[in-house]
């Protein structure tokens, strides 16, 4: 699996032009585009980034890749982040990492955003991985209830005997859906759940292309888009 992640995290790095603005998501898959920018950047690509999770940010000035402040950008060139689920219309299950709502953030403020994954990823219908919803620690038995009602099971992350508290300090919930008929819909009922901060689903036309890494060391590009 780890080879068909290299893939495709290496294969997206052929997307990153000088002088971009280049918006790095989280992950483990997104670690190895960042690895081969910072093999880019030493042979000369001059770029700005902007990271999506405290371990990317420490990771990309390992490599030497220059971390600006978002004060400094208006918008991001080109996103690339990694994803747990992918449909063929480049509907999208992120958060397995925890990093789902500042990712959004990334990816809606991004001209062009290209999604990393290994091929088992990509999937008919969403919904077999659990759906992460960042929540407000406020009342989160009560948010959970309507989290419930839209018909999943909901478990609030633990990291060991803690529970998870995400970067912005919220809890996660992990939502069972038996399948994700509409990520659209179902991302909005989510959404005007108040105690919600932002869901995993990421849902419409947010996606450029999805770059399936396979083992053999193919990779798959799919335009939902085009
Ligand atoms: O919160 C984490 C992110 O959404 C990741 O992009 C996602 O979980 C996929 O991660 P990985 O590339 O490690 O499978």
């Amino acid at each position: 699996m780890d080879d068909a992640k290299r893939h495709a995290g290496e294969w997206s790095a052929r997307y990153v032009q000088n002088g971009m603005v280049v918006g790095l998501g989280t992950g483990s898959t997104v670690f190895y585009a960042i690895q081969k920018i910072g093999e880019l950047i030493k042979q000369g690509l001059t770029i700005r980034a902007v990271a999506s999770s405290e371990r990317s940010e420490k990771l990309a000035r390992e490599m030497n890749i220059p971390i600006v402040p978002f004060t400094s950008i208006d918008s991001i060139d080109l996103y690339i982040d990694g994803a747990d689920e992918a449909d063929r219309q480049g509907h999208l299950i992120k958060g397995g990492g925890g990093a789902h709502t500042r990712e959004k953030i990334l990816a809606y403020n991004s001209k062009k955003f290209i999604v990393i994954v290994d091929s088992s990823k990509l999937v008919e219908h969403l919904g077999k991985f659990p759906l992460p919803v960042e929540i407000l620690p406020f009342a989160a038995e009560l948010t959970l209830k309507h989290l419930k009602a839209l018909g999943c099971e909901p478990r609030l992350r633990r990291n060991g005997d803690q529970q998870y508290i995400s970067e912005n300090g919220n809890f996660t919930a992990d939502c069972q859906f038996k399948t994700i008929e509409d990520p659209v819909h179902l991302d909005a009922a989510i959404r005007s759940i108040p105690g919600v901060v932002a869901t995993g689903l990421f849902a419409n036309t947010m996606v450029t292309i999805v770059i399936a890494g396979y083992a053999d060391g193919t990779v798959k590009e799919i335009k939902p888009h085009e």
